[in-house]
């Protein structure tokens, strides 16, 4: 792949989509977004190293979210529900989300916190394998968000696409892998997570019913609208 400057994950500076200042002052337009609930949610993630979607992109699924209506969500790979905590503000006091983790612990964080934000009851936690819960799952969604294990988002863009409404939206995070995706030399954290996220771009923006765009914040965010029949 040519590129002018050859960055490596090595150099990664130069693979940093968005300035790191730009970043500090987006952060600083959603202060209004505070609230004591996110701030611990937030400081945990600190503190654990835990990978949540953060302010600014959180910010971004709630607007999405109300920008199309949304009523009910799934979420592959929720974590203690900091995504989650977006989505349910969004869907309303009637609406779904429909939480997925493989870890039990998170369901009890994700149930502490939500409460205490008066969300949990929009809010369906399963714990096991996403996939499968998703197989289990009836109907359809106005959203379906993947923040699971890389390797498998091939597979949940092929299974969610068909169960996605006309004008709702698949998001997924991380589609930027910290800039692997667009160099050649590059050391995974996962072998086969790269070539996997780069497959997962590719089907989608080559999907014919839908409409696709990343945004790089951060880790990069894949938003695709699937298009009215
Ligand atoms: C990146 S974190 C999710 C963060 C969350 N979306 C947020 O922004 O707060 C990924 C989570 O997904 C879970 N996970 C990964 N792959 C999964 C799978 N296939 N099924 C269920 N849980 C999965 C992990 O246990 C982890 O908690």
């Amino acid at each position: 792949m040519a590129n002018v400057q050859s960055p490596t994950v090595e150099n990664p500076n130069a693979l940093i989509p968005v300035h790191p200042a730009i970043e500090r002052y987006m952060r600083g337009l959603v202060e209004h977004t505070d609230h004591p609930v996110l701030i611990e949610m937030e400081a945990l993630a600190k503190q654990k190293n835990f990978p949540i979607v953060d302010r600014l992109v959180g910010n971004s699924l709630e607007v999405m979210a109300k920008m199309i209506d949304a009523k009910r969500i799934f979420e592959f790979g929720s974590g203690y529900g900091y995504s989650a905590y977006w989505f349910a503000r969004a869907v309303g006091a009637e609406g779904r989300v429909i939480c997925t983790d493989g870890n039990a612990a998170n369901k009890i964080q994700a149930e502490q916190y939500l409460t205490s934000a008066e969300l949990w009851d929009r809010v369906e936690f399963h714990v096991g394998y996403a996939q499968e819960i998703f197989l289990q799952t009836e109907g359809m969604f106005d959203i379906c968000y993947n923040d699971a294990d890389k390797g498998g988002y091939p597979e949940v863009w092929q299974m969610a696409k068909d169960r996605i409404r006309p004008g709702g939206l698949y998001i997924a995070d991380n589609v930027l892998w910290h800039g692997r995706v667009a160099v050649e030399e590059f050391t995974d954290i996962v072998s086969g997570w790269t070539e996997a996220i780069r497959a997962h771009n590719h089907m989608i923006f080559n999907d014919p019913d839908f409409d696709t765009f990343i945004n790089p914040t951060r880790d990069g965010v894949i938003v695709a609208r699937r298009k009215m029949a």
